[in-house]
């Protein structure tokens, strides 16, 4: 969704970003009003960025391109901001893909992963909504089976995008669910089955161990599946965020990450550590509550917004 004004999702986005531009771009403001650049202006700014998690990759080659262009006359706060745009969308260009399941299967399993609270909940609303508008039959399985208010969350939005609902009384195996939700999805002839998880059980091995089950189950139904497995991340647990990835992907093997709650962080640059690091697609950001905050992005606009530069 890109704007060529400061309208619609890019205000959005830029108003969700605003802790972590302003806090960019005050800094690099105060840094470039010298006539001098030196090292120590290039370590600060590196400070900057590596504050706002950025990740070190990131802010290395940022203050070398900064270094390289230096001896230029008005290197201004303007211009540094510039580059960290530039820097930052060459990092998210690569991973920048929306949610695409394949057409071919029948149905397309997503699974949907992350600890309670990143906004699970919100991304499949979000994929139901989308999908249901491009009139794909969709069936949504409640698969955290602890949470009686999981599973009444998600019937709200299956209701909404008038999609198929499958659910069991608390307590009930997640596994056993998921395997009545293929088998009501094949039945149907839908295009996509989207599964909830749980984010919290006893304990993270029982959390794991349920995941696993899970993934067992659904390759018994069908060996490509789950064609998707996206680990929704809140943004504002900063360096944990990373830490997941490596933990869900052991056992849920990830294949695309949602990024929400970018707006209730400083250290935005998170989403940019991320994407340098795992590399792995990132179909949605979120950067508010609502259905329309969260979105696909595009590289340029986000690279520009976190340093509160204008839409070009
Ligand atoms: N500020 C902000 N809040 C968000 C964002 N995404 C989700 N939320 C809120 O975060 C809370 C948790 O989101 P859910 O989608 O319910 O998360 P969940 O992972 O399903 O959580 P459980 O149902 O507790 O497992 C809700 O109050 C959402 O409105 C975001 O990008 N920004």
């Amino acid at each position: 969704m890109t704007d060529t004004t400061d309208t619609g999702w890019f205000a959005r986005l830029k108003a969700g970003l605003s802790k972590t531009s302003s806090q960019l771009t005050r800094g690099i403001q105060e840094l470039f009003t010298k006539e001098k650049i030196d090292a120590a202006t290039l370590d600060d700014l590196e400070d900057l960025l590596i504050q706002a998690d950025l990740g070190v990759s990131t802010a290395e080659r940022v203050v070398a391109a900064v270094g390289r262009a230096r001896h230029e006359r008005n290197l201004d706060g303007e211009s540094v901001r510039k580059i960290v745009a530039e820097e930052v969308a060459r990092v998210l260009e690569p991973v920048a893909r929306p949610f695409d399941p394949p057409e071919s299967a029948r149905p397309a399993v997503a699974l949907v992963v992350g600890v309670n609270g990143s906004g699970k909940t919100t991304t499949i609303g979000k994929i139901a909504e989308t999908f249901r508008t491009a009139g794909l039959k969709i069936v949504l399985a409640a698969g955290d089976t602890f949470r009686a208010a999981a599973v009444e969350q998600l019937k709200v939005w299956a209701d909404r995008s008038g999609a198929i609902f499958v659910a069991k009384e608390t307590g009930a195996d997640a596994a056993a669910l998921v395997y009545e939700a293929w088998q009501k999805a094949k039945a149907e002839d839908a295009d996509l089955l989207i599964v909830d998880t749980a984010g919290r059980l006893q304990n993270k091995a029982g959390l794991m161990a349920e995941l696993e089950k899970i993934v067992r189950v659904l390759k018994k139904l069908d060996p490509d599946a789950p064609h998707d497995s996206i680990l929704v991340l809140d943004a504002t647990t900063g360096q944990n965020a990373l830490g997941q990835v490596e933990a869900f992907g052991k056992v849920a093997g990830v294949t695309g990450l949602v990024m929400t709650k970018l707006d209730g962080t400083a250290r935005g640059g998170i989403l940019v550590a991320a994407a340098e690091k795992y590399k792995l697609p990132v179909h949605f950001i979120g950067v508010g509550e609502g259905l329309d905050d969260l979105e696909p992005f595009d590289p340029d606009a986000f690279g520009r917004a976190i340093v509160g530069l204008p839409r070009e």
